[in-house]
């Protein structure tokens, strides 16, 4: 708890004069709150046992001014802190998106995307109510008990002592309440995680379910998961309802006590009726602050859950340190120097050795898993060699930018990414936007043709993963994004794959045209596809068996 104020109060002390209206706010309305309790004694007194007539006037207004007060510091508060609260969440979502896009693929493969997609949705969701409204209120409430616990003593010493006696005794069983809360909103977010992750497997996957009859088998485990959440919710709803009953429970002992013991003091003449109903009012008040500061302290348990998890994102240090150089000459050549990946534990590429220079086309060919992309994924950086080294023009690409390094090398994977935007904007992706270098890239590509039919043309929204478009378009609208990219190392791994062969045969004119003063590696297994290559590698079991 102490850890997640910590935290949070570093953004907070961000917005001084909003966090310093909305106390004022909160201290105005506890104040007040106080203030009412308090004229109860000069109305009993004054009013009904003296029959002071200027009372009779001042005592009306006291009351309405105490309650415009309160209602304008809870105004001030909450919509100050409401503010403050909501864009912390912002900046924390953010944040978050850039940390995690800073992060080695290595940390993508091991987290499902459900489970970034929680982190950065449910659980920013929970710590925006404890940072909005928890702080401020926090300090409403206390400040309200503190002034009512004056109006209290302030009344009657002797019967207080009772009153905020029993209060401690509550703490223990209170205490156990909220350390079981917490486990159970750890339980619980991991498990909305859980619910995120199969529903991003199943819409990413509809189609493969649908075609082999799982929609009863996914339905029957969302279920499964889903009735495992509706408990532990369930759970967790009874322990946060369980706090109220047992503070009602001892409140009732204090007050039968004081009513017995104060009626008996009100009786014997040691306390006058005003005094005594003044404290009996104020202590029924101090109810409400002491039982919403323990609601909240339990709900916040939540949030204090959800803030680990955020932060153990936030915290966390990408695996690849980005270099210091922008990479601003043009390529030359680029050297694999016994260059090993372990992937976990499995051994992907061994000890492997290349030179390849300016208007180089190569091939790497190879049985499937031979670990082909494995190398292209190393020249992107995104992934590190476990061991060796990779230089362009002779320098380490770790010395590089990230983004200095990538600009210069356009890729066609095999998992072609289209965003739902229109063709211009996916084909310019990454780029400044050029309309007629757009074209001339779909040109090259064999794309314009059909991008010319469709409705908008260039201007026409792509769906989601582009299902609006057969695989062979899709293809061909990367190859165009390559293109347009025009950087200096072109990567095409099994980019023409779904292409018929006279489209392929145009494609590979259009990249013998393109190649001058590049280097291109194609990483293929179709004969057709390796003509255009000077040199072919080999790839087995992650060695390079054969070089011509
Ligand atoms: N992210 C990963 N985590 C663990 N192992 C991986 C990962 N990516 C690839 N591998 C393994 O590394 C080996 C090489 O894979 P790679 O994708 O480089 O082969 P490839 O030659 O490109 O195959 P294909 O022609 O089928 O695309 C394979 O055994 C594969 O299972």
């Amino acid at each position: 708890m102490k850890i997640f104020y910590q935290r949070f109060w570093g953004y907070i002390k961000e917005y001084k004069i909003f966090f310093l209206i909305a106390v004022f706010g909160a201290v105005l309305s506890g104040i007040c709150t106080a203030w009412t309790a308090h004229l109860v004694k000069p109305t009993l007194d004054d009013i009904f046992i003296n029959k002071d007539s200027f009372m009779l006037v001042l005592v009306p207004i006291l009351v309405i001014l105490s309650f415009l007060g309160k209602g304008v510091g809870i105004l001030l508060q909450t919509y100050f802190m409401n503010y403050i609260g909501l864009d912390i969440i912002k900046r924390i979502r953010n944040q978050m998106l850039e940390k995690m896009l800073e992060m080695e693929m290595g940390f993508f493969n091991s987290m499902r995307s459900g489970e970034l997609i929680s982190r950065i949705t449910n659980d920013i969701g929970l710590i925006r109510m404890a940072v909005s409204n928890y702080f401020a209120q926090a300090i409403q409430e206390v400040l309200t008990a503190i002034a009512l616990i004056v109006v209290v003593i302030s009344n009657s010493p002797k019967l207080a002592v009772i009153g905020l006696v029993i209060m401690p005794l509550a703490i223990y069983p209170l205490s156990l309440i909220i350390k079981k809360i917490k486990n159970i909103a750890r339980k619980n977010q991991e498990k909305n995680s859980d619910i995120t992750s199969k529903l991003t497997e199943i819409f990413n996957n509809v189609e493969i379910i649908k075609t082999n009859n799982g929609e009863k088998i996914e339905a029957k485990n969302f279920a499964q998961q889903n009735e495992h959440f509706f408990k532990l919710g369930l759970k967790s709803a009874f322990l946060n309802q369980l706090n109220s009953p047992i503070m009602e429970f001892l409140g009732a002992i204090a007050i039968g006590l004081i009513i017995f013991l104060g009626g008996n003091e009100v009786i014997k003449g040691n306390l006058k009726p005003g005094e005594f109903f003044s404290f009996m009012t104020a202590l029924f008040m101090l109810y409400s602050p002491i039982k919403k500061l323990v609601n909240m302290f339990s709900s916040a348990q939540e949030a204090v859950v959800a803030s680990d998890r955020i932060f153990e994102i936030l915290n966390r240090k990408p695996l690849i340190v980005d270099g210091k150089i922008d990479f601003e000459e043009d390529i030359v050549s680029l050297q694999i120097q016994n260059v090993s990946l372990v992937y976990e534990k499995k051994l992907a590429l061994n000890r492997v050795n290349m030179d390849l220079k300016m208007n180089d086309i190569v091939a790497f060919v190879g049985k499937s898993g031979g670990g082909k992309s494995s190398l292209v994924n190393l020249i992107l950086r995104l992934y590190d060699c476990t061991e060796g080294r990779i230089c362009l023009n002779h320098q380490d690409i770790k010395d590089f930018t990230q983004y200095s390094l990538r600009e210069k090398i356009a890729v066609v994977t095999q998992r072609i990414f289209i965003f739902n935007d229109s063709v211009l904007a996916n084909v310019a992706y990454g780029s400044v936007v050029d309309e007629q270098k757009v074209i001339e890239a779909l040109k090259k590509a064999d794309a314009w043709d059909f991008v010319e039919r469709l409705d908008s043309g260039i201007y026409t929204i792509l769906d989601e993963f582009g299902t609006n478009l057969s695989g062979g378009q899709r293809q061909r609208i990367a190859i165009a994004r390559a293109i347009y990219k025009n950087s200096q190392i072109l990567i095409l791994d099994e980019a023409t794959s779904a292409l018929d062969s006279k489209t392929e045969e145009s494609i590979k004119d259009t990249i013998a045209k393109i190649a001058k003063n590049k280097i291109v590696i194609l990483v293929a297994h179709r004969p057709s596809t390796i003509e255009l290559a000077n040199k072919i590698y080999h790839f087995e079991e992650g060695v390079i068996t054969q070089e011509k």
